[in-house]
């Protein structure tokens, strides 16, 4: 879908979301584009983990997620930081549909590591031509969330759920929306990160926690043959692009 631009929304961003981000989308539109956002909600999980007394654990930006964080997950995924953005969206007049794996098999997955993650997934399979249905009318608002073949719910990190779903549906445009306005170095953003820059600065310790996810999901996704993929705080500000190593 050459004119899909895919837009992923961590749960921090969905809070503070300004009137550019409704206008960047009301002009994509008339400009043709179909749009599917992919939402995050983790700092909302993280909350609602915490009220109840309960850990909460990462490795390397993945939550670790048994069966009591998976509920939660899916509470505050379908039930708080979907409707969150589908309001949004709906008060700017925009057309929108809320999306989860289970609509017609949308997204199946497979277990990441069950051993170290528990019911952490990554996406496999994309029902492609139920969403290009869907995103004909409307802007599809998908939770990052997958099931797997035996119907067990998987909760996806949201940057990968957004990647995979780019490469599938063949996306000219990969958009990471965040709480930062780019990957930082030395108090800087940067303006462009290629994949051996963010190799060495991930072991340099620069690139950590949620950004790490985040940063190979973008770089899947250039290698993959997405035209584009921005780390940024605002859709109408360039923010980091992830680009193609240089060929010397
Ligand atoms: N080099 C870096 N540049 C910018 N942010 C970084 C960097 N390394 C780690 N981070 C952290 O990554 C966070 C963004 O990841 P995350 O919290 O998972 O966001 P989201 O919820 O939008 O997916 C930033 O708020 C920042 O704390
Ligand atoms: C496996 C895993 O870590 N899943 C994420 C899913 C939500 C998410 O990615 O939300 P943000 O984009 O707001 O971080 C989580 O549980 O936090």
């Amino acid at each position: 879908m050459q004119n899909l631009i895919i837009i992923k929304i961590g749960g921090q961003a969905i809070q503070q979301l300004r009137p550019s981000f409704f206008q960047q989308l009301v002009s994509w539109r008339k400009a043709g584009k179909q749009l599917l956002i992919v939402h995050g909600g983790g700092p909302m999980i993280t909350k609602l983990t915490q009220k109840l007394q309960l850990p909460v654990h990462k490795i390397h930006g993945l939550r670790v997620t048994d069966s009591e964080t998976l509920a939660l997950t899916k509470l505050v995924l379908l039930g708080d930081a979907q409707p969150a953005l589908l309001t949004q969206l709906a008060q700017h007049g925009l057309p929108v549909v809320g999306l989860n794996a289970a609509d017609n098999q949308l997204l199946t997955g497979t277990y990441l590591n069950r051993a170290q993650l528990g019911a952490v997934g990554q996406v496999t399979k994309v029902n492609v031509a139920e969403l290009q249905r869907q995103l004909a009318t409307h802007i599809g608002v998908l939770a990052p969330l997958a099931l797997t073949t035996t119907g067990q719910w998987l909760n996806v990190n949201a940057d990968m759920a957004a990647t995979v779903l780019a490469q599938q549906l063949q996306a000219e445009k990969l958009v990471l929306l965040t709480d930062v306005p780019g990957i930082m170095q030395h108090g800087a953003v940067m303006t462009t990160l290629s994949p051996h820059q963010a190799q060495a600065l991930t072991q340099q310790a620069v690139i950590t926690a949620g950004m790490r996810p985040k940063v190979q999901a973008a770089i899947q996704a250039i290698q993959a043959g997405v035209q584009q993929a921005i780390i940024t705080d605002a859709i109408d500000q360039p923010g980091t692009a992830i680009i193609q190593e240089a060929v010397i």
